[in-house]
């Protein structure tokens, strides 16, 4: 019953231990991320997958004197277990509660704040180098799996320490998979003799491959690294999901991200609400334009099961393309498709898309390609936290030429906006928020293709305050206004370009709240702000969005509430703005 992981409350307790008692160590490790993942849900596969190698790191390396920088950060519940925070695991990815990745402010032992993949070699050669030109020791270690192989910043980062004399240990720990199967010629090379000439060729002593639940193998291969006075990788071969037979059978994903999870006669049952969400209805509305146009194609850095493509894979194997975790590339090759003549749809999280805004202006807007960007989990994410919030993109993609920037409110939306995009001859983004459908208001419909504008959903006989939203906040707003005389409800619908003509009869009502799921710094309100300044409109206009900060983990419903981004906040704003009040 846990006996030994009681005892461990650092790093060091962990090297204080026999070396005869590690594998017990690893079983109840093992055990507490399985219950925890059933209680709270997580990263189960990964971090099952990581228990060997993370107990051999710390057997072998002082963090934190020796910095151990893992990429991404999903991979080590067991990491924060080691490292003192076993007691609060229980909190993981709640408000309040542990972080779902690494974050140097929850522990000195979490040496790079991560979320996104592929950044860890690059961060480790730096802390590295840093540490050299201050006269700092310690050694530094890049932990990354072979999906981050498949970026392109792991080689911006691998060429460069290759090419260095800096005694960088790179961990490989290769499962063969990203979150579904792994893609492209990288991850296949590392299962073949190749594997050493690759890592040689780039300046590396390879060691490897080593099994990476081998613990006596590993930390001999860890041990090595440690002495080398040059670039090393140490290549680990490992099992995701590894401990869990669930997760070990689980082909798709070995059981990458769990909602929590119960067991039922034996059987492990998912508590997965079961409703539809954004994701899948996209996916379904993609599947019928691929039906009636053989130029559609579809594109995914590595999210074909984020973004609910599996079944649009197995229908066209050969139109959807799952690029590996390369998001500049994703991009610029959707940007190639169309100009090949085929109508690309990239299917892209918000967060991730971060990582492709040069390629999204230079190869797309800038040459006018018509793709189109299926753009997901825009919004609060909820437990993933400030590395996956969503709530960039429309001030970061409004400012750009001929990108048409849709949200759809309600599922029904999707196509319309979809067969809008596809016939359109510029870029387009639709973007979606994580989670399940919301019922078509009564009375409402999606409206004519091609769609050009703003819907009014509540259109006030003398209008005295005009509530504009954005996405699913439109069905929010009507409930707020609902039975407020004077009231009116514009969804934007797109936030770039304005409707121009609605938003002024909006701004004519004297009083506008503009609400939205984003930062409000650049965002839709600002367009709003923008259009009534250009035309010297006067109206008292309350902007409403996520704060100027890093929105934390927690429960997405209950931070919308807390910034009055539900319909008895929308009330509360439109009914002070009238009273002559700000706030
Ligand atoms: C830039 C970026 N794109 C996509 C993701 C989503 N994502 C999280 S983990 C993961 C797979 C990582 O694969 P690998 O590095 O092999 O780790 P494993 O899960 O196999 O342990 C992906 C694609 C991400 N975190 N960052
Ligand atoms: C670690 C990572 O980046 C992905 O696993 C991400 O957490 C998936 O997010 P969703 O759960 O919203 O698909
Ligand atoms: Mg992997």
């Amino acid at each position: 019953m846990s006996e030994l992981l009681s005892r461990i409350g650092s790093p060091s307790d962990v090297r204080a231990l026999p070396e005869e008692a590690l594998p017990l160590l690893c079983q109840e490790l093992r055990e507490d991320i399985i219950s925890i993942c059933g209680r709270v849900g997580g990263h189960l596969g990964a971090s099952l997958g990581a228990v060997e190698l993370i107990v051999a790191l710390h057997r072998v390396f002082h963090s934190p004197q020796d910095a151990l920088l893992f990429d991404v950060g999903h991979q080590t519940y067991a990491h924060k277990l080691l490292t003192g925070r076993r007691d609060r695991m229980h909190t993981l990815r709640h408000a309040g509660g542990i972080a779902p990745f690494l974050d140097p402010r929850e522990s000195p032992h979490d040496a790079l704040l991560a979320g996104h993949s592929c950044t860890a070699v690059s961060a480790a050669l730096g802390v590295l180098e840093g540490r050299r030109q201050q006269g700092h020791r310690g050694h530094v270690v890049a932990v990354l799996g072979d999906g981050g192989l498949t970026g392109g910043l792991t080689f911006e980062g691998l060429n460069n320490a290759g090419g260095s004399s800096l005694p960088l240990v790179v961990v490989l720990n290769d499962n063969q998979m990203s979150i579904s199967a792994n893609v492209g010629a990288i991850p296949a090379l590392l299962r073949t003799r190749e594997a050493r000439d690759f890592f040689e060729g780039l300046g590396f002593t390879y060691l490897g491959p080593v099994d990476g639940h081998d613990l006596p193998a590993l930390m001999r291969a860890l041990r090595e690294a440690r002495a080398s006075s040059r670039p090393v990788v140490v290549h680990a071969l490992t099992l995701k999901g590894k401990g869990f037979p669930p997760a070990e059978a689980d082909a798709q994903t070995r059981g990458h991200a769990m909602g929590p999870y119960e067991w039922r006669d034996g059987k492990l049952v998912r508590s997965r609400g079961g409703q539809r969400t954004f994701s899948e209805a996209f996916a379904a509305v993609l599947e019928d334009a691929m039906a009636r146009d053989p130029r559609v194609v579809a594109v995914t850095p590595a999210m074909l099961e984020g973004s609910a493509l599996n079944a649009l894979k197995a229908r066209f194997p050969d139109r959807v393309h799952d690029v590996g975790i390369a998001e500049q590339h994703a991009v610029t090759f959707s940007a190639g498709l169309a100009m090949a003549g085929a109508r690309p749809v990239c299917c892209i999280y918000s967060t991730f898309l971060q990582r492709a805004y040069d390629q999204i202006i230079h190869d797309v807007c800038l040459p006018g390609l018509p793709v189109v960007f299926a753009v997901d989990r825009a919004g609060l994410v909820g437990a993933d936290g400030a590395t996956h919030q969503g709530t960039y993109d429309v001030a970061s993609l409004r400012p750009l030429p001929d990108l048409h920037l849709w949200s759809p409110m309600v599922g029904e939306d999707l196509a319309p906006m979809l067969d809008t995009a596809l016939v359109a001859p510029h870029a387009s983004v639709i973007r979606f928020p994580r989670g399940t459908l919301p019922p078509l208001p009564e009375g409402l419909s999606a409206g004519e293709v091609p769609l050009r504008g703003a819907r009014w959903l509540l259109r006030a006989e003398q209008p005295r305050l005009t509530l504009v939203t954005l996405g699913p906040l439109g069905i929010a707003a009507l409930e707020a206004a609902r039975g407020e005389p004077g009231w009116s409800v514009l969804d934007a619908r797109c936030a770039s370009p304005l409707d121009e003509a609605a938003l002024l009869e909006a701004g004519r009502s004297g009083h506008v709240v503009v609400a939205e799921e984003g930062t409000t710094r650049g965002g839709l309100g600002s367009a709003v702000l923008e259009l009534f300044a250009a035309h010297g409109l006067m109206a008292r206009v309350r902007l409403m969005g996520m704060p100027d900060a890093f929105v934390p983990h927690g429960d997405a419903r209950v931070q919308r509430a807390e910034q009055g981004l539900d319909a008895a906040g929308l009330r509360r704003a439109g009914l002070a703005l009238l009273a002559g009040g700000g706030r």
